[in-house]
């Protein structure tokens, strides 16, 4: 996912371009009416969002300017909003309205000319590719056919932990790992040769992608592209991915003809495989390329998302060693007569899920959503939004509205026991995965990939900080990048717990 905004640094760099860009301001469209802080020459507002947390520095200035606020960043007219009353104007009433998404450099390469879902423009092709990975790629009877993967999966981390003796365990790069390996499996069977170094080189793409790039905010500079060479870089992974992507294809398109020609049996299809049958199938014109942007979508929108929310749902509850020991209770009721976490009681597991309910309220993986952009001027909150302005919808400001939300800024699961509030798009005050036609699609997916490790990791193992540190000592520290996630890896100690049964 992305949305980036620029350091100290960067800013520094854009002054002094500035003389090119005055250039281009010259040409800029006039002033919105909506209110907003006043900006500077140049770089408008750029300045006041360069921050590791934007999305918190964002909430502060919404708080003087209004739930629907104006910032000007370089060229680009935004408006932010950020309470769950304007999310509904923007997300439901005039949702098709802001179903687009701005047409960003960066993403045109990986994305293969926007033709994946997350970033192809509003329209039939879009609503078509949709359709297909909603109804094939990630509805329930898929996802579910990929349990016997992440049990698997799971139980590996878990048997690996064990035999680690109680030393330290660097949970944010085992968890990040996992989840890579899960989402490889499910996408491509995990019987090419050519995985682990996908995996590879999507991760190295996705560091890339939590850069900064000043091209997003002055399009039309065009020399600004080439200034720190990122895009550059970025085309280089992108081909180098596109390779063995292709190569991966080819595989499969191979073992395919074996199988039809009876020389080989058929097994479980995984995401390619499926690709390839409606390629086949031709219902929906399907090329090559589709294909790949749609596996990059599955990483790019997939992956990191899980493990960042895994990651600070395991902080949050170190923070809060009542609440790790209520969950930790629960699922050792449920699953103590079995000795291991399963996927068939996972449902039993009612306060797991209010904390990651929680852990989506206070810390949202993707607290901007993706960027929309307005199709045509409409009215919102009672202010003219113009044609083209970007959009940005605060998920994490309307997470701690206090307006909606008793005692905002305090991790409290039970808030979501008895309560109806959910995020499936309804209630606007908690979106972590957006809302109206452009809501994520990947939550089915996402769900037993996010609860299944919590709850082994917490079956069986008791955790604690090493060096005798206290819950409390933990730092939260963020950074923004694709996703928002720990600055610090979360390294804990384990002990094993006594009634696991682990068949190593
Ligand atoms: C914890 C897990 C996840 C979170 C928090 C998350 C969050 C989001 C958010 C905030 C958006 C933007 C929504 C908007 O613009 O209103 C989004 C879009 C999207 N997500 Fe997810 N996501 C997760 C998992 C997944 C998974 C597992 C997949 C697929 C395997 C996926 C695929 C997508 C796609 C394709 C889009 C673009 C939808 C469109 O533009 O039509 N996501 N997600």
């Amino acid at each position: 996912m992305e949305l980036q905004f620029p350091s100290l640094q960067v800013i520094f760099t854009i002054l002094l371009v500035s003389l090119f860009i005055f250039r281009s301001l010259r040409k800029s469209k006039p002033k919105s009416s909506i209110p907003g802080p006043r900006r500077l020459p140049v770089i408008g507002n750029l300045h006041q969002i360069a921050s590791p947390s934007p999305h918190k520095t964002l909430r502060d200035l919404a708080l003087k300017h209004g739930p629907l606020m104006h910032l000007q960043l370089g060229e680009i007219s935004t408006v932010v909003v950020s309470s769950p009353e304007v999310a509904r104007e923007v997300m439901k009433t005039h949702d098709i309205n802001f179903s687009y998404r701005p047409a960003l450099d960066v993403p045109k390469i990986y994305t293969y000319d926007f033709t994946n879902v997350a970033f192809a423009p509003y329209g039939n092709y879009w609503r078509h590719l949709r359709k297909v990975c909603t109804t094939e790629l990630l509805s329930a009877s898929r996802v579910q056919s990929f349990r016997s993967i992440r049990e698997e999966e799971v139980m590996n981390l878990v048997k690996t932990i064990h035999e680690g003796g109680g030393k330290p365990v660097n949970l944010s790069t085992r968890i990040f790992s996992l989840t890579y390996g899960v989402v490889a499996r499910a996408a491509f069977g995990g019987k090419c040769k050519d995985q682990e170094t996908y995996i590879d080189s999507i991760t190295e793409l996705t560091k890339l992608l939590a850069g900064f790039f000043l091209s997003d905010f002055f399009p039309s500079i065009k020399m600004l592209k080439y200034l720190n060479g990122v895009e550059a870089k970025v085309m280089k992974m992108h081909k180098e991915n596109d390779k063995i992507i292709e190569n991966i294809i080819r595989e499969h398109r191979e073992r395919r003809e074996r199988v039809k020609t009876g020389v080989e049996q058929a097994e479980q299809e995984d995401l390619v495989d499926v690709l390839l049958r409606i390629q086949e199938e031709n219902d929906f014109p399907l090329g090559d390329k589709n294909i790949k942007s749609v596996i990059v979508d599955v990483f790019g929108a997939g992956s990191e998302t899980s493990s960042t929310t895994v990651e600070w749902a395991l902080s949050e509850m170190i923070k809060h060693p009542r609440v790790m020991k209520e969950a930790q209770a629960e699922v050792r009721r449920v699953f103590g007569p079995k000795g291991n976490v399963d996927e068939s009681g996972l449902s039993e597991l009612k306060y797991l899920k209010a904390v990651i309910r929680e852990t989506f309220r206070i810390r949202p993986s993707v607290p901007l959503l993706l960027p929309r952009e307005c199709n045509q001027a409409c009215e919102i909150n009672g202010n003219e939004v113009q044609a083209k302005t970007r959009v940005l919808v605060n998920a994490w400001a309307l997470g701690r509205d206090p307006k909606y939300w008793n005692d905002p800024d305090t991790f409290y699961p039970e808030r979501f026991l008895n309560g109806s509030v959910d995020y499936m798009g309804t209630n606007y005050e908690f979106v972590p995965f957006g809302a109206g036609r452009r809501m994520c699609p990947g939550i089915t997916f996402a769900t037993p990939n996010l609860e299944l490790p919590l709850a082994q990791l917490l079956f069986h193992f008791d955790w604690k900080l090493p060096n005798g540190m206290k819950g409390e000592d933990l730092d939260m520290d963020e950074v923004f990048g694709m996703t928002v996630k720990r600055k610090n890896d979360l390294v804990l100690i384990p002990t094993p717990y006594h009634g696991s049964k682990i068949v190593h």
